[in-house]
């Protein structure tokens, strides 16, 4: 398939996303925003577009903000184009933000024009950056081959999802929720296991459809078995990281 990684400045991971994607055989490149502003480059080339992690712009105004703000602009019905026809959109971390931003996601009700939930600044008032348990709620082409609890990093000062009830209603009716943090014995998760407050534990959500996903833990920081913290230790085939990747490019052979 066909992989974008976009980027704007900020932008960080880009290299460990571009070698997941490689590690698996893809078609993939680093997509700038200006590329597809002068229209050098057009997203219906592409099967995925993959939204990194980072700080892009600064995270001024609020993280992902301006970013999206930019993307709406350049390419809104592109992407509308891209979701409807089934194509694959993950945003990590920043990314996730952006699509919160953008109104693809939690999209309950198709893409909003308005965002319809906030990723906000963590109930510690702090950046939280360490290793997290998550719990595979759904099964999508992001999930499918996930083994049920998995531990991937989490680095932001912005993710708590929250959103009014009716909204987390109709998530959690469409089954939208794709992992939720855990303690490591796997039972609900408190600070600092869920490292930011989010509602229902949120780590991970998809649209209705299932074919956006937007995760704040990153799993391209966790593709190969070395990136753990105790990989010395413990023996795994692969990283953690890597089954969602796998789900994804699996999804169409
Ligand atoms: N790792 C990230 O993408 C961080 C996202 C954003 N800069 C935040 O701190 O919330």
């Amino acid at each position: 398939m066909r992989v974008a990684i976009l980027q704007i400045e900020g932008t960080n991971c880009e290299e460990e996303s571009y070698t997941a994607f490689k590690e698996l055989r893809q078609e993939v490149e680093y997509l700038h925003l200006n590329l597809l502003k002068n229209r050098r480059k057009v997203l219906e080339n592409y099967d995925i577009l993959f939204i990194p992690g980072g700080f892009s712009a600064g995270d001024y105004v609020r993280a992902g903000a301006i970013f999206a703000a930019r993307l709406k602009a350049i390419a809104m019905r592109e992407l509308k184009n891209f979701v409807d026809e089934g194509k694959i959109i993950i945003g990590v971390c920043n990314g996730f933000q952006v699509l919160i931003e953008l109104g693809l996601l939690p999209a309950v009700d198709g893409i909003s024009e308005k965002p319809e939930a906030a990723l906000m600044i963590n109930d510690s008032n702090k950046f939280e950056c360490r290793w997290t348990y998550l719990k595979k709620e759904n099964d999508s082409i992001f999930t499918k081959d996930v083994p049920d609890i998995i531990s991937l990093p989490v680095a932001h000062a912005e993710g708590k999802f929250v959103t009014d009830k009716k909204i987390m209603e109709r998530i959690i009716e469409n089954k939208q929720i794709a992992f939720k943090y855990i303690e490591p014995d796997g039972s609900k998760a408190h600070y600092p296991w869920n490292p930011n407050g989010s509602m229902e534990d949120i780590a991970a959500i998809t649209n209705p459809q299932g074919n956006v996903l937007g995760i704040m833990p990153h799993p391209e920081r966790a593709f190969f078995p070395y990136q753990h913290p105790d990989w010395s230790r413990k023996e795994r085939a692969r990283g953690d990281g890597f089954w969602i990747f796998k789900s994804i490019i699996e999804r169409k052979h």
